[in-house]
């Protein structure tokens, strides 16, 4: 499979332009649009709430839930659909993942803010496998610490971003908004969770 290295400091990042062909990419965007338990979350910026700029859904092992921006997400059980495509997840990056956050970008409006994958139940060095379905998108790259360096990637149908090593820690991302029209997009990025560290943090603040 064709994988492409992004040359960046502090950062591994592997692309692979076509993890799934286009016509296997168009179905999977429909079945997925269509079957999956998509829910609107709202969240709160300066004390003003807000629905979330996109559709949200997270799918893993059983017990396994997740907690973002003050939002903890009850996991659904695995579909067949999203264990196959964990599966080929799995067969390129030579990682075995258990769980999924799915996100839903409706049209150009949609988006997702500057961030880092690093809460703690990621593991030390998180690793993510991000697919993308439909329409293309940009996704933005930034160091934490040094200003100038940044990079961009239009993230294809098809295509799977591999985030591993010590990206998190000195790495953000966004999907931001656009003014072009966009069709739909889904992308799912496949994660590890540490259940062991959920566990100590809990017994922690007991
Ligand atoms: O939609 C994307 O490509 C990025 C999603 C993302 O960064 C995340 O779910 O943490
Ligand atoms: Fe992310």
């Amino acid at each position: 499979m064709l994988s492409v290295l992004l040359q960046l400091p502090d950062a591994d990042i592997v692309f692979y332009p076509s993890l799934l062909d286009e016509q296997e990419s168009d179905r999977l965007l429909t079945q997925l649009t269509e079957t999956i338990d998509w829910r609107q979350d709202w969240i709160t910026i300066y004390g003003r709430s807000m629905p979330q700029p996109r559709l949200t859904a997270w799918y893993s092992n059983p017990g396994i839930s997740y907690t973002y921006s003050g939002i903890t997400m009850q996991p659904s059980p695995w579909t067949r659909t999203l264990l196959d495509l964990k599966a080929k997840a799995e067969a390129v990056s030579g990682v075995v993942f258990n769980s999924v956050l799915l996100n839903l970008y409706r049209d150009g409006n949609d988006s997702m803010g500057w961030h880092s994958d690093d809460e703690p139940e990621l593991g030390q060095n998180p690793i993510i496998g991000s697919l993308s379905l439909g329409g293309t998108r940009r996704f933005m790259l930034r160091h934490r610490a040094e200003k100038g360096l940044k990079h961009q990637i239009e993230l294809t149908s098809g295509s799977f971003l591999l985030m591993q090593g010590t990206t998190q820690h000195y790495w953000q991302h966004q999907i931001p908004k656009t003014k072009r029209p966009v069709p739909p997009r889904i992308n799912l990025t496949f994660r590890v969770i540490d259940l062991s560290v959920r566990l100590t943090s809990e017994l922690d603040t007991d």
